[in-house]
C-alpha cells in the first residue's frame, strides 16, 4: 500500500549556477591531488561507537602506510578518546616527518583553546575551524543574517591566529570551512571565505586551505563543478590558497563531484576509506585512487594490500565492505556470466604481447591489488563454456579441445541448476574426473603391446582389456597405434564407432611429465569423448579411446559383443 506521505511536491530542484562560460568539461585529471584523510574525524564521528584510541590507532598506522601526507586525526576538543589519541600520536613520536596532522573546531573560543592544548608539541599541523554559512543554517540554526554569520568565521580565524602565535614551535597552517557550502549562496560562500583569508594573509610559501564541503550532497556533481570553479575565480589571494573539496554522498555521487571539483580547479580532496562518513559517507577515496591508478596516473595512494586495508577497516569502523563496492568489494573482479568469462579468458591468455592493460571487462589487473585469478573466473547457471575451460586450465593445465569445452560446460550447467548453487572448481574438477577420466567401466586397459611394420607403415597391437568379468585379448592393424586398437574394439567388441578428434598436450614437469589426450568418437550419430592420462603418450591415447567408448556403452547408444561372438 502507498505511503501517504510519499509525495514529490514536497521537494524543490536544486539551484543551479548561471556559468556559461564554465572551463571545467574541457580539463582532464593528469596527477594527483592533494589527499587528506578525515577517516579518524568525519569517519569516525558517523560511527554508531567511535573508535577507541587503540581502534584509531590501528587506523592510523593504516592511513600512514598507505601513504596519506594529511590526515584529520579527530576534534580533540569535543572528546577524550579525541583528546587522547592526539596526545599519544605526539608523545608517542608517531607522525612521521612527512605527514601532517589536522584537527577540526568549531568557531568558539574554548573549543579552540583546547584544540591548541592538545596539540602543544606537534612539529606542524593544520589547525581546521569551520561554520555553517547556508540559508537553511543562518535561518533556523544560528538565526542570524549574513553579517552575523561572517563575523563567527571572522572571529574564529582570528583565534586560531592569536593561539597558533602563542606556541610558536610549531609549524601551523590554518584551514577555513564554510560547512553546507553547497547550501550557500555563492555570492556569500565567497564572502565568508574571502573574510577569513584576509585574517590569515596567506602567501604562496605559507599558504591557506579553504575547504569547500557538499556537507550534504544536493545537487548533480557538474553543478558542484561549476560552483568550484566559481569559487576559484572569486577567491582573494588565489595563488596563496589551496582549495580543497570535501564532498558526501547523498546522491549516490560523491566521487564523481569531488573528481568534476579537481577539474574546476581544486588542489586537494578530503575523503575516507570506502566512504564511510555520515549519512551516505564521505568521498569514498580507495575508489577515487583507484579510478587514477586506473587511468596510468600515480595516485599516490598505496591499496596494493586491498585485503589488509579491508580487515582494518572492518576492524577500527565495525562495518563491511559491499561484495559490490568499486575495486574492493568480493564480487568486483568476477565474472559469472558465459560471454564474460570468454572474453576475459581470451584477453587473458594474450595480454602477455600487450604494452598496457587490455582486457575485457577488467578495468584493473586483479592481482595489483592481492586479488587471485581464482576470484575472477566463477561458475554457475549464467556461465558458459569459457569459464569451465578457464578453471581447468588455470587450475589443473587441462587445455581442453573446443567440443570438449562445450560438452563439458553442459555437464557443469546440468550441475548448477540442479544444485541451483555456485559450482566450486573442486566441483568442476570432481566432474571432469568422473566424467571423461575415471571411466574405467565396463572396460578398462590392462596392457598393450604394438610392433612396428616399418615395411608396410603400419601397426599391430595386441591389448588386454578387462571388463564384464572376462579378460579379453584385441588385436588389430591400422596405420598407428590409435588406429590398430580403433579396429580391434570395432571388430572384437563389436562396438562401431567413428573417430572424429584426437587432441593431446603434455602436462607437468620433469619426470613427472605426463600425457593428455582427449578422444572425441561418434557412436549412432552420438558424440563421445574420454581423456586419457598416462607418462606413456600411447597408452594414454588408448585409454582415451576406451574411455569414450565406455562413456558410449553407459549411455546406452552400443551394447558390445562378449568374447567368442562375431561382430
Ligand atoms: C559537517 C560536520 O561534520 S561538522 C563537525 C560535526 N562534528 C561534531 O559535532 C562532533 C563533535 N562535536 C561535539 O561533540 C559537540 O558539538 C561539541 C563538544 C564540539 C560542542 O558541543 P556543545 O557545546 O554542546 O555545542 P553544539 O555542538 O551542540 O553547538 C551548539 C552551539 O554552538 C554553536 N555552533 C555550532 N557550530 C558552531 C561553529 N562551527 N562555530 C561556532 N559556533 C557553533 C551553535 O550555534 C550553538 O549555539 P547556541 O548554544 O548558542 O545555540
Ligand atoms: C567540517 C566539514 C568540513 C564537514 O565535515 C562537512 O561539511 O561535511
Ligand atoms: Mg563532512
Amino acid at each position: 500500500m502507498t505511503n501517504t506521505g510519499y509525495n514529490f511536491r514536497k521537494y524543490r530542484p536544486f539551484q543551479t549556477l548561471n556559468l556559461t562560460d564554465r572551463t571545467w568539461p574541457n580539463n582532464t585529471i593528469t596527477k594527483a591531488p592533494i589527499w587528506c584523510s578525515v577517516d579518524l574525524r568525519d569517519g569516525n564521528q558517523a560511527l554508531v561507537e567511535p573508535m577507541t584510541v587503540e581502534q584509531k590507532t590501528r587506523m592510523w598506522n593504516l592511513l600512514v602506510s598507505m601513504g596519506f601526507k594529511e590526515i584529520e586525526v579527530g576534534f580533540p576538543s569535543a572528546s577524550q578518546p579525541d583528546y587522547d589519541f592526539v596526545r599519544k600520536i605526539i608523545d608517542d613520536g608517531l607522525v612521521p616527518e612527512d605527514v601532517t596532522i589536522q584537527v577540526l573546531v568549531q568557531a568558539r573560543e574554548h573549543l579552540i583553546s583546547k584544540t591548541f592544548e592538545a596539540l602543544k608539541g606537534a612539529k606542524k599541523a593544520i589547525v581546521h575551524v569551520y561554520n555553517s554559512t547556508s540559508t537553511t543554517q543562518r535561518e533556523k540554526v544560528f538565526r542570524l543574517d549574513r553579517q552575523g554569520i561572517t563575523d563567527i568565521a571572522v572571529q574564529g580565524a582570528k583565534w586560531v591566529k592569536e593561539y597558533a602565535a602563542k606556541h610558536p614551535d610549531t609549524d601551523w597552517r590554518f584551514q577555513y570551512s564554510p560547512e553546507s557550502f553547497t547550501g550557500t549562496e555563492m555570492d556569500f560562500a565567497a564572502d565568508v571565505c574571502n573574510a577569513v583569508i584576509e585574517v590569515w594573509q596567506p602567501t604562496p610559501e605559507k599558504p591557506c586551505i579553504i575547504n569547500l564541503p557538499a556537507t550534504v550532497e544536493v545537487s548533480t556533481p557538474n553543478v558542484f563543478a561549476d560552483q568550484i570553479e566559481w569559487m576559484c575565480r572569486h577567491l582573494h589571494h588565489r595563488e596563496a590558497v589551496i582549495v580543497s573539496v570535501h564532498t558526501h554522498n547523498d546522491r549516490g555521487t560523491g566521487v564523481a563531484a569531488s573528481e568534476l571539483g579537481l577539474l574546476a580547479g581544486a588542489d586537494r580532496v578530503e575523503g575516507t576509506l570506502f566512504g564511510n562518513g555520515e549519512r551516505t559517507g564521505n568521498l569514498d577515496i580507495v575508489t577515487m585512487a583507484m579510478n587514477l591508478y586506473s587511468q596510468g596516473i600515480d595516485s599516490g595512494i598505496d591499496c596494493s594490500n586491498m585485503d589488509d586495508i579491508i580487515q582494518t577497516y572492518k576492524y577500527c569502523n565495525q562495518l563491511e565492505v559491499h561484495p559490490r563496492h568499486p575495486y574492493a568489494g568480493e564480487l568486483v573482479f568476477t565474472a559469472f556470466s558465459g560471454s564474460h568469462q570468454d572474453a576475459i579468458r581470451k584477453c587473458l591468455s594474450d595480454q602477455q604481447h600487450e604494452s598496457h592493460w587490455n582486457v575485457a571487462y577488467l578495468p584493473i589487473d586483479p592481482s595489483d591489488l592481492g586479488r587471485k585469478y581464482e576470484e575472477v573466473i566463477r561458475i554457475n547457471s549464467q556461465s558458459g563454456k569459457g569459464g569451465v575451460t578457464y578453471v581447468m586450465e588455470k587450475d589443473h593445465g587441462y587445455r581442453l579441445p573446443r567440443p570438449l569445452q562445450i560438452h563439458f560446460s553442459q555437464v557443469i550447467q546440468r550441475v548448477s541448476e540442479q544444485t541451483q548453487k555456485e559450482v566450486s572448481p573442486q566441483t568442476i574438477w570432481e566432474n571432469f574426473r568422473s566424467s571423461y577420466v575415471e571411466v574405467d567401466a565396463p572396460f578398462s586397459l590392462k596392457e598393450y603391446n604394438i610392433q612396428r611394420d616399418v615395411d608396410k607403415q603400419t601397426d599391430q597391437i595386441k591389448a588386454v582389456i578387462d571388463g564384464e568379468g572376462q579378460k579379453r585379448v584385441l588385436t588389430g592393424t591400422g596405420n598407428g597405434p590409435i588406429s590398430a586398437f580403433a579396429s580391434a574394439v570395432r571388430k572384437q567388441m563389436g562396438i562401431e564407432f567413428e573417430l572424429v578428434d584426437y587432441n593431446e598436450h603434455a602436462i607437468g614437469e620433469g619426470e613427472d611429465t605426463m600425457a593428455v589426450t582427449y578422444m572425441q568418437i561418434r557412436v549412432n550419430g552420438n558424440v563421445c569423448f574420454g581423456v586419457g592420462e598416462n607418462p606413456d603418450i600411447v597408452m594414454a591415447s588408448l585409454i582415451a579411446l576406451l574411455h569414450a567408448v565406455n562413456n558410449a556403452v553407459k549411455a546406452g547408444w552400443v551394447t558390445p559383443i562378449s568374447e567368442g561372438q562375431s561382430a
